[in-house]
């Protein structure tokens, strides 16, 4: 595989990057080198690929929601087949693994839930259709569903292709065009996915990489023809791209940070619980938006939990992600894998006990000595005062409160200003139904955490963010709703 680079992408796409054959390099989370230098993309680049956007959009705007669903299910079956002896799917996912750290089995599901969402609203474009209204006299109103235009993808570093097919997906099936964004801490794979679409015949421009950071994204926020902007990444940020969309008075969807609360009650099953926890805690080396970072465990279950949860973390294999046996690859930089490091000092000295992990870590093999490992953590003893409980770490270090009763563990959960996800393990059918609906959290889990079927809207509550990714109700999220009324009398003029 050759690495992408700007010949292959229409239209802008300014990279630099001096790879190699297949696989014949490291990744640079795992070694910690330079992958690759990039340019941002300037004011010249931006108004470039926008342009091209705006052209293709009055193509492919005008297609049929078949057609338009041909090209995509063409792209998905680019991505799934295999050419030459190589298969597309695992030729992403090792380069996502060069993206990101995060191990291979896991960038496998990743690349894999991308084809399906593609694949999905696919199946979405040709079903657009409006409401037909009677009306007195003969009367009669009917809506059309139309798209918006150009609109711009922005992504955060943690899920780089699942992002980019999430918010392509379903703005190209409305017959909208996208100039997408990825972060400038993974921005190779969102380039894959541009040829992929190409190949599968996608207008020239109609699907647009720019590369850069946050001057290149307020660029595309603020430009005038673009009609709105999907941003997937941190509370701060996606207050400033509101800010910024809002004097355009555009659409936003944002897909927000979290904070959210894993509930385990003392009848649920206990072997189910600790596979949740786990894997609310740390795939992506818990780099994950709608983690379940606040275990909540009812007294009575705590020291049983807490044994087989520690035993489990102590045995998730850290190391080279290429492996197949790797469970927990390296965090996506060194300023990252600090912040999570002081995050897990900061919860000693407020108090909280380190029932495992929380160190860097050196792999034996050699040449991933300069990656950004760490042992997956555990905290014990935390109380909800204590800032491991109060933010958003980003990493893998899961914080274990004790609860006694359902209220109380409601009220607990609830308090905090995000709403990203939540889950409950109980075998208490009632239970679990009365305590989904008192939390305040835009996707919760019963019996199972973290996962994301395309099918199902995903999203977030309080500051977690706007609107919705995934499932049919992302199709109102990309396209906007037209009125046409029809006369059949007279107009009956009241001058
Ligand atoms: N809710 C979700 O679906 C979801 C999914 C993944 C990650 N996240 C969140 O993302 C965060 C981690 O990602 P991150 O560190 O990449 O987030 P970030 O906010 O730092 O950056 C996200 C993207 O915004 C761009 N950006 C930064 N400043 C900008 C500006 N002023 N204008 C326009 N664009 C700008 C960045 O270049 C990047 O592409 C976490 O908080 C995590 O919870 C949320
Ligand atoms: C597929 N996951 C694991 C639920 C991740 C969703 C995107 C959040 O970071």
């Amino acid at each position: 595989m050759t690495v992408p680079n700007g010949n292959c992408v229409q239209p802008v796409v300014f990279m630099k990057v001096c790879l190699l054959g297949r696989l014949s390099y490291l990744p640079f989370h795992v070694v910690g080198r330079v992958l690759c230098q990039l340019e941002p993309c300037g004011g010249v680049e931006v108004d470039q690929a926008v342009k091209a956007a705006k052209l293709a959009f009055g193509y492919w705007s005008k297609m049929s929601g078949m057609e338009r669903a041909r090209v995509m299910i063409e792209a998905a079956h680019i991505i799934e087949v295999s050419h030459e002896s190589s298969n597309i799917l695992d030729c992403i996912s090792e380069m996502e693994v060069v993206n990101n750290g995060k191990s291979i089995t896991e960038a496998r599901l990743d690349v894999d839930s991308a084809r399906v969402c593609i694949e999905y609203y696919a199946g979405l474009a040709s079903t657009l259709a409006g409401q037909h209204v009677q009306l007195p006299g003969g009367s009669f109103a009917y809506t059309r569903r139309e798209p918006l235009g150009v609109c711009v993808g922005i992504g955060a570093w943690n899920y780089p292709f699942q992002i980019v097919a999430w918010k392509s997906a379903p703005a190209l099936a409305c017959g909208n065009s996208m100039v997408f964004k990825p972060s400038p801490v993974t921005p190779v794979t969102a380039v894959m996915l541009a040829e992929i679409y190409a190949k599968a015949g996608v207008p020239e421009g109609l699907f647009n990489v720019v590369q850069g950071g946050q001057e290149t994204g307020s660029l595309l926020c603020q430009h005038p023809d673009v009609a709105k902007v999907s941003f997937t990444g941190s509370v701060p940020t996606g207050r400033k791209i509101m800010e910024m969309a809002s004097k355009g008075v555009k659409p936003v969807t944002l897909e927000l940070g979290g904070k959210s609360p894993l509930l385990i009650f003392k009848d649920s099953d206990l072997e189910n619980a600790v596979r949740g926890a786990l894997m609310a805690n740390f795939l992506s080396q818990g780099q994950v938006c709608s983690n379940g970072t606040r275990v909540f465990v009812q007294k009575d279950i705590l020291p049983e939990f807490v044994k087989e949860v520690v035993k489990r973390t102590q045995a998730i294999e850290i190391g080279d992600p290429l492996l197949e046996s790797t469970r927990m690859g390296a965090l996506v930089s060194r300023p990252h894998l600090d912040k999570v490091l002081s995050f897990v000092d900061r919860a000693k000295k407020e108090g909280a006990t380190v029932l495992c992990g929380g160190e860097s870590y050196v792999p034996s093999d050699p040449k991933l000595r300069g990656g950004y490992y760490m042992t997956p953590c555990i905290l014990g003893n935390c109380t909800d005062d204590m800032t491991c409980v109060k933010e958003e770490i980003f990493g893998p270090v899961m914080s274990v409160l004790p609860f006694e009763t359902e209220d109380e563990v409601l009220q607990r959960a609830n308090d905090t200003s995000l709403g990203l996800a939540a889950g409950v393990f109980t075998r208490d059918v009632r239970r679990a139904h009365r305590v989904v609906e008192h939390l305040k959290a835009g996707s919760c889990f019963i019996n199972n955490y973290n996962i994301t079927p395309v099918e199902v809207p995903f999203g977030g509550f309080k500051m977690s963010g706007i609107g919705r990714e995934n499932g049919q109700v992302t199709i109102e999220f990309y396209s906007q709703l037209k009125t046409v009324f029809v006369e059949m009398g007279d107009v009956d003029s009241l001058f």
